[in-house]
């Protein structure tokens, strides 16, 4: 297995709110650029419409008649099995439907991470910027518990239909959004207008340097304009839900490793891993969430790393790196 992996971007927002005008400018974007996306389009009913927009050559795995999130856990994980072996493109959009419950989709692209050479680069949340506005001041249901949900998982977020909304109604709409997700990437668009570059460097470690910065209006407008400089550091700058994958040179001891997991920051939620252990002959998949954790012992198929994945808020991944790495060095295998 080729440590290369495949970004996968999860593009999520609520029904209607410019998704899918987000994907084909993205895919115009890495298809000129000479790379080769592929996509997962998952609808509730039986017929893929948002597909007969994306262009023929483009690889696509269909998921109908259910939402990724409630129907039988498995279905994505095949879907980018399959792309990964027989495309190998070099980036996955997995188009959501827009009532997806966003944690579950993050959960079981990570889970093929474990298996397949993918690895979850960005949750990328499309927000209809008017009907977030109306909800939030009549209902506040289960509609907008779920919009809720899907901003504050994002790594990047577009305040989009921006065109439809007077300035201070902006203003009100971008102070929720806010107070739901401090840290992502937030543009205001119109049709999912941004750089696309946004998306392409969104995966790339660099320094963390959190800065706003508002427009005349005191607004944090898109960077629809050349990015300079200082706007590189920024596009990078913000990390929200994130993943740390951790592929092991050698086993490691059960117990050491246990009093590892045992000590996770707070901030990390949700872990996961198929592990070899320097004192045992099994191999183990492994599992972790909030704060508990367990082992079962497993045969996996194929040619599977150890590896480990771990899933937080704003966790310090070089401090988790760091700690696998001791624990690898200390054992004696
Ligand atoms: N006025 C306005 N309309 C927009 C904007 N962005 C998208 N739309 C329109 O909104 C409708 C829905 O856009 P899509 O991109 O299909 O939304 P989606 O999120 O993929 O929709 P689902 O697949 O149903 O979840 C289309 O008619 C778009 O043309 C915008 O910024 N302003």
């Amino acid at each position: 297995m080729t440590n290369k992996r495949v970004h996968v971007y999860i593009l999520s927002g609520f029904l209607g709110s410019g998704k899918t005008t987000l994907l084909t400018k993205a895919i115009d974007y890495f298809t000129e650029a000479g790379r080769k996306p592929a996509v997962i389009m998952n609808e509730i009913g039986e017929v893929n419409l948002d597909g007969q927009l994306i262009a023929n050559e483009v690889p696509m795995s269909e998921l109908l008649g259910g939402c990724i999130c409630c129907s039988s856990r498995g279905d994505l994980a095949t879907a980018l099995n399959d792309l990964v072996i027989e495309e190998q493109p070099d980036l996955i959009f997995v188009e959501s439907t827009g009532i997806a419950n966003p944690m579950e989709i993050i959960d079981e692209v990570t889970d093929a991470s474990l298996v397949l050479p993918i690895e979850l680069s960005a949750m990328i949340t499309v927000v209809d910027a008017p009907q977030l506005l109306e909800l939030n001041r009549t209902s506040r249901g289960k509609t907008y518990r779920l919009m809720r949900d899907q901003i504050r998982c994002a790594n990047l977020l577009l305040l989009n239909k921006t065109d439809l909304l007077q300035e201070a109604a902006l203003q009100e709409v971008h102070d929720l959004v806010r107070e739901w997700n401090p840290y992502a990437d937030l543009h205001y668009t119109v049709f999912s207008q941004i750089d696309i570059r946004l998306i392409e460097d969104i995966h790339m470690d660099v320094p963390k340097r959190t800065k706003v910065q508002p427009d005349s209006n005191g607004h944090t407008r898109g960077h629809n304009h050349e990015p300079s400089h200082e706007d590189e550091h920024h596009h990078h700058s913000h990390r929200h839900v994130m993943a740390y994958t951790h592929f092991f040179e050698r086993a490691v001891d059960s117990n050491a490793f246990e009093e590892f997991v045992s000590k996770l920051p707070q901030e990390v939620y949700r872990a996961k891993g198929i592990l070899s252990f320097s004192d045992t002959s099994s191999r183990f998949l492994f599992q972790y969430a909030y704060r508990e954790m367990d082992f079962v012992k497993i045969t996996p198929k194929g040619d599977v790393p150890d590896v480990a994945v771990f899933i937080g808020e704003n966790f310090a991944k070089d401090a988790i790196r760091a700690e696998l790495l001791k624990l690898e060095a200390m054992s004696n295998t």
